[in-house]
């Protein structure tokens, strides 16, 4: 059967062509992205722009099979859409950028208007979030995918209709107590987190504090008066450390700093008695000891260091904490960098963090482990499978695709109930029985910094008005359109600065263009004092020609409003559900007569685990 034939079978006639005459996004171009865009192009959709920052490397061949050994260090969006003409035989316009996607000088939200639905293919948690609110702006659908090992996961975003991305917390890496990892590690994974959050941190990175270094946090974990002296020491000590690194040579450092980590440190750890009442006590490292053999290693002509799976012994790594120390050093001295961050794939950085963890392993009498499988744990890095990405753009892009067999793009229609419906979530496991699972889609939870109680708009300003027009300008203008009581409002810009409240008026006659967090991209969230109108996020666009629509026509809700709607609504979900006796549910995904495809899911409430950071 023709390749067109089929999918009008499949999709419906209209459905194709809709999808043929429209224009979508791919943000992504990786392991998910590789699989991805084969399947949005072999559905016939007409035009794919292509989004991604890098370039291929070495260890993307494995999965993103669109890449070839040749195309190394080239651009991923360009190769990929080269790559991909061989089998574009719906004749789809292929658009490639390389760019990173939270750059609003390349991607202004003006750019974001032209897609009819956006398709993540990421792998990190912050250009996800920026994505989902981009997509929240506009009230265009996202097709959010993500996996992790064999574990993977769709989740449909009809914005303000369903669960935004940032609806539900994420699943943050397992952490543990600090008192744990300064004072008394059991683990390999105690010794490397130490290795890399603090000992590297406070020696190398950006900021001198770490959250290892956390005064409240110690406080909060241990009442020990010795113990929280004794920590706060440490670190002190460290803090004069880096500020010697770059007077000192080579090995003063090198032999400063094992003499206090691995064996100051450890003595002084030792004085604390109650640690060790029923713990087995640290051995402090014997630098003096080891000093000679290290020497005759410094000046062998033989690289003596070679393989990364197997375990080095205490002198190796003395060996190799010596090299890397000093060739960080040396870095920081040359003045090209003024900090440098661990990278897994930085190997003065990773064999730093190998060698010290393994030293201080030694010392608390836990195993020590392969430069190998130190880098799985300090890079946090779980396989990426080329399978489960292959299934996943699967469910991504028929999940997506349904979108059109609506006709939301004639008639200009946000209403997205029916399609969500129609949709689900879906998870993919190895666990037996859950091979594949799906929820239906719910409503955007209530107190989602994202999606709830908020309306988003666009303001619209020439550079002129920008510099002519204060601060007092705008809140009069925003009192005037949304009607805030009292003027009582606040504008906070970026993160979280305050420019302005009834208390605040300290900047009321600057012009916006002397406030920074006015420019074209920024983001300005409008907050009612009086808490009786919703929030109002404003997006900057700086125009060529003055608008008479700068502040966007819209009507602020009040809040008691929304949340009497949304308590109304509650539980109209209704995507037909059979429960089965062992509590999973059968799902009927597709709607048409002809069934497709039905899948077994648990309860709702049990699948709140949605792609986070350690999705790739
Ligand atoms: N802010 C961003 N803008 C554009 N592209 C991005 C952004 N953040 C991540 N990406 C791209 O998303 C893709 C994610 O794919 P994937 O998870 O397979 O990662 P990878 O970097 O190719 O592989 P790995 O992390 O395993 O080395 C990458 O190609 C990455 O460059
Ligand atoms: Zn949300």
């Amino acid at each position: 059967m023709a390749r067109d034939t089929y999918l009008k079978k499949v999709l419906g006639d209209e459905c194709f062509g809709r999808v043929q005459r429209t224009r979508v996004v791919m943000v992504g171009a990786g392991g998910i992205g590789c699989e991805l865009l084969k399947d949005l192009l072999l559905t016939g959709y007409g035009e794919i722009h292509i989004v991604d920052l890098d370039t291929v490397t070495l260890s993307n061949l494995n999965r993103q099979f669109l890449f070839r050994k040749k195309d190394i260090d080239k651009s991923k969006s360009l190769t990929i859409a080269k790559a991909v003409q061989s089998f574009n035989y719906f004749g789809a316009k292929l658009v490639p950028h390389h760019g990173n996607i939270m750059d609003t000088n390349q991607f202004p939200l003006t750019w974001w208007s032209q897609f009819s639905y956006v398709y993540n293919a990421l792998d990190n948690l912050e250009a996800r979030r920026y994505v989902n609110k981009m997509c929240l702006f506009l009230k265009k659908p996202l097709m959010e995918s993500g996996t992790t090992g064999f574990e993977g996961q769709i989740q449909p975003i009809y914005p303000y209709y369903s669960e935004c991305f940032d609806c539900q917390a994420k699943v943050t890496p397992k952490t543990f107590p600090v008192c744990t990892i300064r004072s008394t590690p059991s683990l390999p994974v105690h010794c490397i987190t130490w290795a890399k959050e603090f000992l590297f941190h406070q020696l190398f990175d950006e900021s001198e504090i770490s959250s290892m270094n956390n005064e409240e946090q110690i406080r909060n974990e241990t009442d020990d008066v010795q113990e929280k002296e004794n920590l706060a020491k440490e670190a002190n000590e460290l803090i004069d450390l880096r500020n010697q690194i770059k007077g000192l040579d080579g090995s003063a450092f090198i032999e400063s700093l094992v003499v206090k980590i691995f064996q100051a440190d450890i003595e002084r750890l030792l004085l604390i008695d109650t640690l060790w009442k029923s713990r087995r006590k640290p051995i402090p490292l014997n630098f003096n000891a080891l000093s000679t053999e290290l020497q005759q290693l410094l000046h062998a002509k033989n690289n003596i260091i070679s393989t990364d799976t197997k375990v080095w012994s205490v002198l190796e790594n003395l060996f190799v904490l010596y090299k890397s120390g000093v060739a960080l050093q040396s870095r920081l001295k040359s003045g090209k960098e003024s900090f440098v961050s661990f990278d897994k794939d930085d190997d003065d950085t990773l064999n730093f963090v190998v060698a010290a963890a393994n030293l201080r392993s030694s010392i608390f009498g836990i195993p020590l482990m392969s430069k190998f499988d130190i880098k799985e744990i300090a890079g946090n890095i779980i396989p990426a499978i080329a399978t489960t990405n292959a299934i996943i753009s699967g469910f991504s892009s028929l999940n997506g695709t349904k979108f059109f067999k609506h006709d939301y793009e004639q008639t200009g229609s946000v209403d997205f109930s029916p399609i969500v419906k129609e949709s689900s979530t879906v998870f993919i496991s190895i666990k037996p029985n859950k091979y594949i699972t799906a929820a239906s889609l719910v409503s955007p939870n209530e107190s989602c910094p994202s999606s709830s109680l908020l309306s988003r708009g666009i303001m619209n300003l020439t550079n002129q008005e920008l510099q002519e027009n204060t601060l007092r300008w705008l809140v009069d203008e925003l009192v005037k359109k949304y009607g805030y009581e009292d003027g009582d409002l606040s504008i906070i810009v970026g993160k979280s600065r305050l420019v302005y409240d009834v208390d605040f008026d300290d900047n009321i006659d600057s012009s916006l263009s002397e406030l920074s967090g006015f420019e074209d991209g920024d983001l300005v969230l409008i907050q009612d004092e009086n808490d009786e109108l919703e929030n109002l996020e404003l997006y900057i666009t700086v125009v060529n020609e003055p608008t008479t629509e700068k502040l966007p026509n819209i009507q602020l809700r009040e809040k008691k409003a929304i949340k009497e709607k949304n308590e109304d609504e509650q539980g109209d979900s209704t995507i037909e559900n059979n429960t089965n006796q062992d509590g999973t549910t059968m799902v009927i995904i597709e709607d048409e007569e002809d069934t497709d495809l039905v899948m077994i899911a648990e309860p709702a409430s049990k699948k709140r685990r949605i792609a986070g950071e350690e999705y790739m």
